[in-house]
């Protein structure tokens, strides 16, 4: 297991029964609060990340703008927020979609990708993949090619991974 890996395991915190009962919530406050490991989070999807010529940074609200913004500046790319509905100033295109505890709907600019640009879709947890297939059906439909996912957590045990197709996703802490 890598170091870093170790690290996120003894630093992530387990909430039980939020927000509701019978889930048991990763929080990644302690890891946000951490600057050394803080800093090795970010370190860690760069170094992943570095050799995809990734276009663009997707970081869904909210979890996913902590690490994607620092991503998208190491990568030197932009970063671009797909956020929950009507956040979002400009004109957008929205996608509904069911989570781990309730269901949501999520938005993009359409200008915000150019077409064929290579993008890479980052947030701090993998569950169902019901959020970050939402995301990913945003950017195709404004001309993205998504070519991988970025989590810090993954909850392998609901599968999320089978909603994303056949592109590469990468996470630093798998809980199975
Ligand atoms: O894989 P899924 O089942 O779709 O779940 C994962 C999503 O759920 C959480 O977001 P949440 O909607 O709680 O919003 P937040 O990041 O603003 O707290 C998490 O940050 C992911 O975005
Ligand atoms: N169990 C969980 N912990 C933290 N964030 C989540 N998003 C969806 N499920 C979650």
């Amino acid at each position: 297991m890598s170091d870093i890996t170790q690290k996120l395991e003894q630093t992530i915190r387990d909430i039980p029964d939020f927000p509701k009962p019978g889930i048991v919530f990763k929080d990644i406050t302690p890891v946000l609060a951490n600057p050394e490991i803080s800093k090795a989070v970010s370190e860690a999807f760069l170094n992943y990340w570095k050799k995809a010529q990734i276009d663009v940074i997707v970081g869904i609200e909210s979890r996913g703008f902590m690490y994607g913004l620092p991503l998208a500046q190491g990568l030197d790319v932009p970063f671009v927020p797909v956020r929950k509905v009507g956040k979002l100033p400009y004109t957008t295109i929205r996608h509904s979609y069911d989570l781990e505890y309730g269901s949501a709907e999520v938005e993009i600019h359409t200008d915000a990708i150019a077409p064929g640009q290579r993008v890479l879709i980052h947030d701090d947890l993998l569950a169902t993949g019901g959020t970050a297939a939402a995301a990913a059906e945003l950017i195709r439909k404004i001309g993205g090619e998504v070519v991988g996912y970025s989590f810090l957590v993954e909850l392998a045990f609901l599968n999320g991974r089978a909603k994303l197709a056949d592109k590469e996703v990468h996470a630093l802490v798998t809980y199975s």
